[in-house]
């Protein structure tokens, strides 16, 4: 029997509603939320700053290891917010281009690498939400309940279309359709962890659920598994 505190890993593409799913989980259950996603991102995003190659394996390692990141978990009201080196970034790390960034900086072996025990080091009781791509695979191998989530990509992004355009960004869907396929594509493909559904993992298309059917779904199943 596993002695440590329960996991719960959401793992997908971008646009499957994993963020949203996972944030509502972490707070109804009082357990703590692991935003990987954001890791990549604010290491891209990162990069750019300080003049560095988005491809520059050695220097993205270091910088992946040193990474000045804190997370301040939700409250009544307000969204967990992302510090990065003092200043908040929770809403500059979500373009598509920064989403981009991360996606290309995280096929690096040496970065993920960097970044495991991070990921890990939220495992704290009495629970955690993982959501990204390898969680349920690599991250967190025995977590009690995994969830692949997808999506048609046609359906993510016009959800993100929807999102990007509700924060006032100037975006266009048939450039997000395409962005979300080469993402796709090289979180798919790349060797070192690609997105993949566990071998025991729920596989849950939220193509046709609404929000709260897919958490109707997910609360089922931790009831199933005693961890409600
Ligand atoms: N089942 C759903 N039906 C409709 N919209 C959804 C659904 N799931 C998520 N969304 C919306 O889609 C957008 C992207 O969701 P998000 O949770 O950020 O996805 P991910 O973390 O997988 O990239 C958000 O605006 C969210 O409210
Ligand atoms: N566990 C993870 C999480 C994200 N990544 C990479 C691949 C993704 O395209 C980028 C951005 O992830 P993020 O979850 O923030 O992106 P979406 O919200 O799904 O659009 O980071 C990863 O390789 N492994």
């Amino acid at each position: 029997m596993n002695s440590q505190a329960p996991v719960i890993t959401i793992d997908g593409p971008s646009g499957s509603g994993k963020g949203t799913v996972a944030g509502i989980l972490a707070r109804e259950l009082g357990w703590r939320l692991l935003d990987s996603g954001a890791l990549y991102r604010l290491l891209a995003f990162n990069a750019t700053n300080h003049g560095v190659d988005l491809t520059n394996e050695e220097l993205l390692k270091a910088l992946a290891a040193h990474l000045d990141v804190q997370f301040i978990a939700a409250q009544p009201g307000k969204l967990q917010q992302i510090i990065l080196e003092g200043e908040d970034v929770s809403n500059v790390i979500r373009t598509e281009t920064v989403g981009a960034g991360a996606s290309m900086v995280a096929s690096l072996p040496a970065v993920r690498e960097a970044l495991l025990q991070r990921q890990r080091a939220f495992r704290e009781a009495p629970g955690l939400i993982a959501d990204g791509r390898d969680m349920g695979t690599v991250v967190f191998p025995d977590a009690p309940l995994k969830v692949f989530l997808t999506a048609s990509a046609e359906e993510r992004a016009r959800r993100r279309y929807l999102q990007l355009k509700g924060k006032g960004d100037d975006v266009s869907l048939a450039s997000l359709l395409d962005e979300i396929r080469a993402r796709d594509e090289r979180d798919t493909q790349r060797a070192v962890a690609p997105l993949k559904p566990a071998a025991d993992a729920i596989q849950l298309d939220s193509t046709e659920l609404s929000i709260e059917q897919v958490l109707q779904r997910i609360r089922s199943e931790l009831a199933q598994r005693d961890l409600l």
